[in-house]
């Protein structure tokens, strides 16, 4: 069977997945696509060869009726309005980060979910598909190092054109929010959000760069994640476990070390693209074999919900200055198994 899907959002992320799914992947085809831009929707049929109709609206593309599943690529603040439609037509959705732009809209996304009865949500957490990311936790769950004590993490953009106010923390940190939760099968209670000097080399004056966040979790984990949005040098993201008995870090993207001119160099990417090109792979053909079978296996509704109270409490512990609580919750049975 091959799952036919909808596209809504043809811009850098969704055009990207379009391709994958249409050149690199099994078992699917995109046969609806939607943009605001219905030019640039129309071109990116034109250009990846697709046998895709163009919608005007990205609800028309939920009730097709040869739609079996939706993907939502548009800007963060429409993903709640397709997410909803989606989960009413009773359509599997696959939507980018976030899932909505406010804790807010992400419990109606999850109560919407729980009153249809069935997962029908994934949300692109694409890192706990990263071949690094699960080597990682299969070291920590072979208890080779010990209980995880500290968590010494690092995300670094070369630069971010288009980032202002606290989209560091919504937008950027919301990958570590959800893949170290996931690594360490525990939950955040408190953060605190340090702003160290400020970099010149950033263009918009309302963003803080960088930051440090500082997370505590249920079990007493103490983690620290340096953002730093315009790092200048490459994209480059780190997590090193601080371990009872040793300490295990991310492995790095594989590169030729070249000895030349008395020096030992390494490539350092400068793209989440590249450093993510296989997850996203991953992510997307895990996504299609569990739809097809009927199921949703990837991060949930839930996940995302998680997500944004996380990054509510950091960008409220950044103004207040203070330590700020995590107060989730408990998770419903529901999205327990
Ligand atoms: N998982 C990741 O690592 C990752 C990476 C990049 C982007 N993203 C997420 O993907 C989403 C899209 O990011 P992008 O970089 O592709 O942005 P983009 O601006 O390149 O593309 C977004 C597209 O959505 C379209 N759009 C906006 N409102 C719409 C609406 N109501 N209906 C239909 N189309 C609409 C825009 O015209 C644009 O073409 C964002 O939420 C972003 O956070 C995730
Ligand atoms: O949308 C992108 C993407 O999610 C990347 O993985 C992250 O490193 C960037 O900071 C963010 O802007």
């Amino acid at each position: 069977m091959t799952l036919r899907i909808g596209v809504i959002g043809t811009g850098a992320i969704g055009r990207e997945h379009i391709h994958r799914i249409t050149h690199k992947l099994k078992g699917a085809q995109v046969v609806a696509v939607n943009d605001v831009n219905t030019e640039q929707a129309q071109g990116v049929v034109r250009a990846l060869d697709l046998e895709a109709k163009v919608y005007t609206t990205g609800a028309e593309v939920i009730q097709a009726a040869d739609v079996d599943a939706v993907i939502v690529t548009s800007w963060g603040p429409t993903h709640e309005e397709f997410v909803l439609a989606s989960i009413a037509a009773g359509k599997p959705v696959f939507c980018e980060k976030p899932l909505a732009v406010t804790a807010e809209g992400c419990r109606q996304i999850v109560e919407a979910e729980m009153a249809a009865g069935r997962k029908l949500v994934q949300v692109g957490f694409m890192r706990r598909f990263d071949y690094a990311y699960r080597q990682l936790k299969c070291v920590l769950e072979a208890d080779t190092i010990g209980a995880p004590l500290i968590l010494n993490c690092v995300h670094r953009n070369p630069e971010a054109p288009g980032f202002s106010g606290d989209m560091a923390l919504t937008d950027s940190c919301v990958h570590e929010f959800d893949v170290l939760r996931w690594l360490l099968a525990d939950d955040y209670i408190s953060a605190q959000v340090i702003q160290p000097r400020r970099t010149r080399l950033c263009d918009d004056d309302s963003l803080q760069d960088p930051h440090v966040i500082l997370l505590r979790t249920r079990q007493g984990v103490h983690i620290s994640i340096e953002s730093f949005v315009n790092c200048q040098y490459g994209y480059d993201i780190q997590c090193q476990v601080v371990g009872e008995t040793g300490t295990a870090n991310l492995p790095e993207p594989a590169s030729v070390p070249v000895r030349r001119e008395a020096k030992l160099s390494f490539d350092i990417l400068v793209s989440w693209k590249d450093r993510f090109i296989d997850a996203f792979d991953v992510e997307f053909q895990e996504w299609i074999d569990a739809t097809t079978r009927g199921e949703m296996t990837g991060p949930s509704a839930w996940d995302g919900y998680v997500v944004a109270m996380t990054s509510d409490a950091c960008v409220k512990a950044k103004h207040s200055g203070q330590i700020e609580p995590i107060e989730l919750p408990e998770c419903p049975d529901f999205y327990t198994n």
